[in-house]
């Protein structure tokens, strides 16, 4: 029989959200955080902080693992099943342990205890002390919205590299897998945003953190659920199958076209920048320096991308022109914003998920750095989308390849124009802005194809042909 830590370790190696798939591990410790609600029923739901050691680096991480603990096996939840163990010294002190988020009467204990928490006002450090502690567990909730008690939680079907658990159609809870200690930026940049009443973010109802002696995690964040929400890939590609679905028209002519669309998001990420701007500050980074830190991406990721080298002379250009620009302004940003972190309402588009590039370390994710890299982020994006649909093209069929490559470009210069100008307000980049752009488009490019090549090799065509184009009329 598996003891516990082997159980632990067969779970999260084959999860979903587990970031070092493929990676030999083990799992070298486990904290019990707190327990959510009280126990009753033949089950209780505990929070379990386990740390993992992988054996190639020797390196650590955290994942969270909260677990309903039931005394009987419950058939109904065998794909979350996680191991069977004993909890205590006593014969009956045997559970069968399974991942909380798939059990809705677990997941009912978590509502019920943000709906028991009283409201703290959402002003920076007058949170009230409040019932709500289980050990080193508490809940948080801003005033602004009344939860709806009788809600079922069901996880979101697309689970991601965190749980997303959605309460009716009032509110979704995002439990945090990997967790690295000290602030969440998921949380702390919704909070401003929402204390500033932005349209463009759902808005933040609470989130349940842990104090330990490495300070305080952050394990989840409860938010609006935005109901009338489309994801801004699916919209966009839906668009480009539009275009190339009618031959003969142009971009401009077709039902789907997505300027207008491209546009508004322009103007909702200019105003959360403005936004960001003023509730953290802002501050300079020095333009050279900058473009050092870009050059020595371009050196690893030509360690895992061999074809990169041959380009890396006009990257590098486009990097150093920063130098020329002296001191660049940085503030809190988004930082890996791209279409598929896009969602549009009835109400206009929301930007979701503020944790920022998913494999930088916390601490450079919140470091001030330039709102470029979320419009280059975004501008990635409009190329990402008609060259997608473009590549999905049975090889022998060459000529409509090529017709498509062609009208792909038109879309993506389209929706790039029409995007840059609303951000911009003004439909010329000026000399400045235009260098920031080159430089923070190539630099996002070449993260792309690292992260294309670790995730889907199948799509590294994509910004490595994005790359080749780079400076070229
Ligand atoms: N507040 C929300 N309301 C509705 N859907 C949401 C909300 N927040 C996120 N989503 C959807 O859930 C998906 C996953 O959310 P995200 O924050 O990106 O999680 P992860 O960190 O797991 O990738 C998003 O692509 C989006 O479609
Ligand atoms: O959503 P994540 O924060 O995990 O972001 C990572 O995955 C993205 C892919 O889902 C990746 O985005 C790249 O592919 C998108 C299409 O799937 C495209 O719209 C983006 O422009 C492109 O960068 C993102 O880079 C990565 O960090």
């Amino acid at each position: 029989m598996a003891t516990r830590l082997e159980s632990l370790h067969e779970y999260i190696g084959q999860a979903r959200w587990f970031g070092g798939k493929g990676r030999d591990f083990s799992v070298t410790g486990v904290t019990r955080l707190g327990e959510v609600g009280d126990p009753g029923d033949g089950h209780r739901v505990v929070v379990d902080l386990v740390e993992l050691t992988y054996d190639d680096t020797g390196e650590r991480e955290l994942y969270q693992l909260p677990l309903v603990l039931y005394d009987e096996p419950e058939g109904r939840l065998d794909h979350a099943f996680v191991g069977w163990w004993q909890e205590g010294e006593g014969d009956d002190d045997w559970v069968h342990a399974y991942d909380a988020v798939h059990d809705r009467a677990a997941m009912a204990r978590y509502l019920e205890t943000f709906v028991r928490t009283p409201t703290s006002p959402v002003v920076e450090g007058s949170r009230q002390p409040d019932e709500s502690r289980h050990a080193t567990l508490t809940f948080v909730r801003l005033e602004g919205h009344e939860l709806d008690p009788d809600t079922h939680g069901t996880l979101f079907s697309g689970e991601q590299s965190n749980s997303s658990v959605l309460y009716g159609e009032d509110a979704v809870l995002k439990v945090f897998r990997k967790i690295t200690p000290g602030e969440n930026p998921d949380i702390t940049t919704h909070r401003v945003l929402t204390e500033a009443s932005s349209e463009h973010v759902a808005q933040l109802y609470g989130w349940i953190e842990a104090q330990t002696h490495d300070g305080i995690l952050h394990l989840a964040m409860l938010q609006q659920f935005l109901r009338t929400a489309s994801d801004g890939w699916d919209l966009a590609v839906a668009s480009v199958r539009d275009l190339f679905a009618e031959a003969d028209l142009h971009a401009e002519e077709v039902g789907g076209d997505f300027a207008s669309e491209a546009a508004r998001l322009g103007v909702a990420l200019c105003e959360v920048h403005q936004q960001l701007g003023e509730s953290f500050g802002t501050g300079t980074v020095r333009g050279s320096h900058v473009a050092e830190l870009m050059n020595d991406r371009l050196d690893e990721a030509i360690k895992v991308v061999s074809e990169l080298e041959e380009h890396a002379d006009r990257l590098r250009g486009a990097f150093a022109a920063l130098g020329d620009l002296g001191d660049l302004p940085v503030q809190r940003i988004h930082g890996d914003l791209h279409l598929g972190q896009t969602l549009r309402t009835v109400l206009g588009w929301k930007l979701v998920d503020f944790e920022g590039e998913p494999a930088k370390p916390l601490a450079e994710r919140l470091l001030p750095d330039s709102p470029w890299r979320d419009v280059a982020g975004m501008l990635r994006s409009f190329d990402y989308a008609p060259h997608a649909v473009a590549w999905s093209v049975p090889e022998e069929d060459r000529d409509v390849l090529e017709q498509r490559r062609h009208r792909a470009e038109e879309w993506a210069a389209r929706n790039k124009r029409a995007f840059l100008e609303a951000y911009t307000d003004n439909d010329e980049l000026t000399h400045e802005q235009g260098v920031l752009v080159a430089a923070y488009v190539a630099d996002k490019t070449v993260y792309e194809c690292v992260y294309e090549a670790r995730n889907r090799p199948s799509w590294l065509p994509i910004p490595l042909s994005a790359i080749a184009r780079i400076g070229t009329p």
